[in-house]
C-alpha cells in the first residue's frame, strides 16, 4: 500500500493542473459528411476506391483517398462469382470488419461505405434497417443500396434512424439479369427523364451520396448540378460528377475478364500500389481522370 499522494498543485490558467503536451502524432481529421460537403462547395473532387481487406484499405487511406467502399463487387473480385447476386450480408459484414480494422490500425481517416447486398433490403424497410445495422456494427459509416424510386421510402427510413445512405442509379449490377447485361443506362430521353425523377426522390429522401454508374457524361453532369445536397460519385459517368469511384483491382490493372471502358490502369506508370493510388487521387483532383473522350458515353 502506498501512502495517498497530495494532489498536484493546479497550474496557472487551468483548473485541472498541468495539461499533458499535445500529441506528437499529426492530427489527421477523419472524413465526415460535413467535410465532404465542404469539399463539394470548394469544387474539390471527392475520391473513392473499393477495398475488401485491411491492408489495401490502409494503403488507400494513406494514399489520400477520402472514401473507401466495401463494394459487393468483392463477390466477383475476391470470390470469383459470376455476378454480385450471390454475395450475402454475412460476407459483406466480414469484409467490412476487416477493412474497418485495417483503417483503425493505421489511424486511417477515410469515410467507410459498405454495400447492402442483393436480397438484404428489398423485402421491407425493417429488413433494410436490420441489414444496415449489421454493416454499421461491422464498422461502416454509411451503407449503399441500389435502385430507383422504389428505394426512396427505405432511404428515408434509414436516414431518419441515423444511418447515412448512399444511393446507386444507372447500371445497378444486382439487377444485371433484369437489365440484360452491363450496359450504359439513361441513353434515350425517356430513360434520362426517369433518372432525373429518381435522383430527385433519393435526394429528398435524405441520400447524402449517389453513385452514378454507366450513364452518359452530359446527364451525370446535369444530375450533379440538380443535387446540391447529394454528392454524385461517377463510375463510367464522365467528369462532371462531384467525385469518382473505381474498383481497386481494376485501377491496378488486375481483372478476371475484359476491363470496362471506364477503367484506367494507374499501375502502368507507378512504381508501387501506393503510388498508383496517389496518381489516381491526383488525376481525379486535377480533372485529368476520367477523360470524357476515352472513358465516358
Ligand atoms: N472488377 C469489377 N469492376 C467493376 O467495375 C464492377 C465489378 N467488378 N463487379 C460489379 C460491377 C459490374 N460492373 C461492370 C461489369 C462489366 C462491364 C462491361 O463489360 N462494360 C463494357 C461493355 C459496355 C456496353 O456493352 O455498353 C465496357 O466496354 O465498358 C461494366 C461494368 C461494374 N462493377
Ligand atoms: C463499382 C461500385 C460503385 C460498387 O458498387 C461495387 O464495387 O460494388
Ligand atoms: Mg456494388
Amino acid at each position: 500500500m502506498t501512502a495517498p499522494q497530495a494532489p498536484a498543485p493546479a497550474a496557472a490558467g487551468t483548473p485541472y493542473g498541468t495539461l499533458p503536451p499535445a500529441s506528437p502524432l499529426p492530427q489527421r481529421r477523419p472524413v465526415s459528411l460535413p467535410r465532404l460537403a465542404q469539399m463539394r462547395e470548394a469544387g474539390e473532387k471527392i475520391t473513392m476506391l473499393t477495398a475488401y481487406d485491411a491492408t489495401f484499405a490502409a494503403v488507400a487511406d494513406a494514399a489520400g483517398v477520402e472514401c473507401i467502399l466495401v463494394g459487393d463487387s468483392l463477390g466477383m473480385v475476391c470470390q470469383g462469382l459470376p455476378s454480385t447476386v450471390g454475395v450475402t450480408l454475412d460476407t459483406m459484414a466480414y469484409h467490412t470488419a476487416s477493412v474497418a480494422r485495417g483503417l483503425h490500425r493505421v489511424q486511417g481517416t477515410a469515410w467507410l461505405i459498405a454495400d447492402l447486398p442483393y436480397g438484404s433490403y428489398a423485402e421491407s424497410r425493417e429488413q433494410a434497417l436490420r441489414s444496415a445495422c449489421a454493416l454499421m456494427q461491422a464498422g461502416a459509416h454509411m451503407v449503399k443500396l441500389e435502385g430507383g424510386g422504389w428505394t426512396a421510402p427505405t432511404v428515408e427510413f434509414l436516414v431518419q434512424r441515423g444511418v447515412p445512405v448512399c444511393a446507386h442509379l444507372g447500371l445497378t449490377p444486382q439487377t444485371v439479369h433484369a437489365l440484360g447485361g452491363y450496359r450504359v443506362q439513361g441513353k434515350d430521353e425517356a430513360a434520362a427523364r426517369l433518372l432525373r425523377k429518381e435522383a430527385a426522390e433519393l435526394q429528398d429522401a435524405g441520400a447524402a451520396m449517389l453513385v452514378l454508374e454507366m450513364v452518359p457524361a452530359a446527364l451525370a453532369r446535369e444530375l450533379t448540378a440538380a443535387l446540391p445536397h447529394c454528392h454524385t460519385i461517377g463510375i463510367g459517368a464522365g467528369s462532371g460528377t462531384a467525385g469518382q469511384v473505381l474498383v481497386l483491382h481494376d485501377m491496378l490493372g488486375m481483372n478476371l475478364g475484359k476491363m470496362a471502358r471506364f477503367v484506367h490502369n494507374f499501375m502502368q506508370d507507378a512504381g508501387s500500389v501506393r503510388g498508383a493510388i496517389e496518381a489516381y487521387v491526383q488525376a481525379v483532383k486535377q480533372g485529368r481522370f476520367p477523360d470524357d473522350a476515352v472513358h465516358a458515353w
